[in-house]
């Protein structure tokens, strides 16, 4: 049975031992590390008193480990009289040597950086593209071919269902093939590189006295396992232009060093213009990378000034943002995840046997909850007859908004709303009332789908709750922190033991069946992944009470979920696929 677990504001906490005070944030690198750690303890009864353990490693010493595993972090994980050591860099069946840099007892594990290579794990096939690799922390999986690479991140998810959803084994269905990402290098369209400040230089700035430079500071990303910035010339992540960027950037902060008081964070983010074919000079700015894409071009710069205009093309919308705000990092792979979840919507609903010949309502509304700037309203919008994006921050809504009218979508039929997720439903009209807040929409919860993807912390317990009163015939939760989807997955699918409580403090009994369950690879050579969850609402009607519709379930009456079958599926997604042609050709 499902272990109980309250709802704690996003921290664990762990039994606790006399070393041990602290407590671990949810779906923190460290949580999902001690997850792993905990599990190989067990696989391999490691696990024992500290009494029974060799004594550790000193501090600094060099050891030979075999890597066992990858963590869900990207680390490799090795185990050795009783501890487990964790070695970035690594692969499963390599032989290195590890310089300790920390224990953590209690835990029974230890830090360690990566020295060297003693014998070569058979999946270490690749050379790595860039310089930095293993010292920056930037990427962890150069050196792995990129099949193996999809191959670990579908385990990351199904490790993250396993150890954080408090679900047992049968809700949670097998977890497909990850979806690769169709650029693997310079795919990212946003670097972020930093300096600090000069050693004194605080409190220079305190006392009011002009800092000195002593030197050009190391302008690039944090080494690995240290609070250092390196110096980074190049990052082949990055597209051509956001290099070029770099560069350009780099340079400009050496002559004027100088000017600054302190350290500071660079951007460097993508913007395409799109032009005719015959726009493109022979003598194009050096800055300018230009793109052939068929009956036009792509002329893509490198923006660094935060509050500049950025834009965007994904398929054939446009999408402009100020260019510090939040938009995707990698476009190669947004219109495979805006396919899928078309096709997983408007799919066939139920892999269940049906009882019943009655219709089910067609999905006809988006809500697409922690919109942005209203990448998955706007992408998605040809499908749905009305979409509604809502998000906490005005500007991401005011860039939204814009983006619809850029996109030729009517404020009847594509909506935003300036609000928390967690106010959401009480301006959604679900009966055929109108509300000028929906654009006079009605919002039926059977005909309704929510798109959720919200930050890494994942969404609050409040929004969870309103979203099971609301009912929605399907969700679609994307994420790219697997840990804490896999955990508010288990509130919307758990049977009320999964610790989410009602305000007044009743378990609350999840509505839905998790329909399909994958990654996306949002960051190719990172341990990252981007989690996408389809889950369907469980029983015969949408919106009927939870509590009725499990009586009914129990019956074995309720085989037939709410939405619509292939065949018409397949039809309105036809009819979808060309209204976006023409929506496109408006653009
Ligand atoms: C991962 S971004 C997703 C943005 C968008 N879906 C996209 O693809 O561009 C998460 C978004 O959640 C928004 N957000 C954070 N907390 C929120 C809340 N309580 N209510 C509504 N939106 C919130 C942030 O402003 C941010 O735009």
């Amino acid at each position: 049975m499902a272990q109980k677990r309250a709802f704690n504001e996003g921290k664990r906490h762990f039994k606790k031992n006399k070393k041990q005070k602290a407590s671990v944030v949810e779906g923190s690198n460290e949580d999902v590390l001690l997850a792993d750690v905990r599990r190989l303890l067990k696989e391999t009864k490691l696990a024992g008193s500290q009494e029974d353990k060799a004594e550790l490693p000193a501090h600094h010493s060099e050891i030979e480990l075999d890597i066992h595993s990858l963590s869900s972090t990207g680390d490799g994980l090795a185990h050795k009289d009783g501890q487990v050591y964790v070695v970035p860099f690594t692969a499963l069946g390599d032989t290195v040597t590890a310089k300790v840099f920390k224990h953590v007892p209690e835990e029974s594990y230890t830090l360690t950086d990566f020295l060297s290579v003693k014998h070569p794990s058979p999946h270490r096939t690749e050379t790595p593209r860039c310089p930095y690799f293993m010292q920056c922390s930037g990427c962890q999986f150069q050196h792995l071919p990129y099949a193996y690479q999809l191959e670990h991140k579908k385990t990351i998810v199904e490790k993250a269902y396993a150890n954080f959803s408090n679900l047992p084994a049968s809700s949670i269905p097998a977890v497909g093939e990850t979806i690769g990402s169709p650029l693997q290098y310079g795919y990212r369209t946003k670097l972020t590189p930093h300096f600090d400040g000069p050693p004194g230089g605080r409190r220079d700035n305190r006392q009011g006295k002009k800092v000195t430079w002593g030197e050009v500071p190391a302008i690039g990303f944090m080494k690995k396992g240290t609070r250092k910035t390196m110096d980074i010339e190049e990052c082949p992540i990055g597209t051509e232009s956001v290099q070029r960027g770099l560069r350009r950037e780099r340079e400009r902060v050496k002559q004027n060093i100088d000017q600054y008081q302190r350290g500071a964070t660079l951007l460097l983010r993508e913007s395409t213009e799109r032009a005719e074919k015959d726009a493109q000079t022979k003598n194009e700015d050096e800055d300018v990378v230009v793109e052939d894409m068929g009956d036009h071009i792509h002329r893509k710069t490198c923006i660094t000034d935060n509050k500049a205009t950025s834009t965007e093309y994904v398929d054939n919308f446009r999408f402009d943002n100020p260019a510090g705000a939040f938009f995707q990092n990698n476009n190669s792979i947004l219109p495979l995840i805006t396919q899928y979840i078309r096709d997983n919507i408007l799919g066939p609903i139920s892999s269940t046997p049906t009882t019943t010949t009655t219709p089910q309502p067609k999905i006809k509304n988006l809500i697409d909850a922690y919109c942005g700037s209203g990448f998955f309203t706007i992408a998605l919008s040809a499908t749905f007859t009305h979409t509604i994006g809502i998000d906490i921050a005005a500007q991401s809504i005011a860039s939204a908004r814009h983006n619809a009218d850029l996109n030729s979508l009517p404020a009847n039929s594509t909506t935003f709303l300036a609000a928390d997720a967690n106010d959401l439903f009480a301006s959604i009209p679900n009966s055929d009332s109108s509300s000028s807040n929906a654009g006079g929409a009605s919002f039926a919860p059977e005909e309704t789908v929510v798109v959720i993807d919200p930050p890494r912390k994942g969404c609050d317990a409040g929004f969870i709750r309103q979203l099971l009163r609301f009912g929605p015939a399907r969700v679609v939760y994307v994420s790219c922190n697997v840990h804490t989807q896999a955990r508010d997955v288990g509130w919307l699918v758990g049977d009320g033991g999964s610790g989410l409580a009602d305000e007044e403090g009743l378990p609350v009994r999840g509505l839905y069946e998790i329909e399909s369950l994958r990654g996306f690879d949002f960051f190719p050579m990172t341990g990252h992944v981007e989690g996408v969850a389809v889950l369907r609402r469980k029983g015969k009607e949408a919106g009927k009470d939870p509590v009725e519709v499990e009586a009914v379930a129990a019956k074995g009456n309720a085989a037939t979920p709410d939405g619509q079958d292939s065949a018409s599926g397949a039809a309105h997604h036809a009819a979808a696929a060309e209204q976006s042609s023409s929506t496109a050709a408006a653009t």
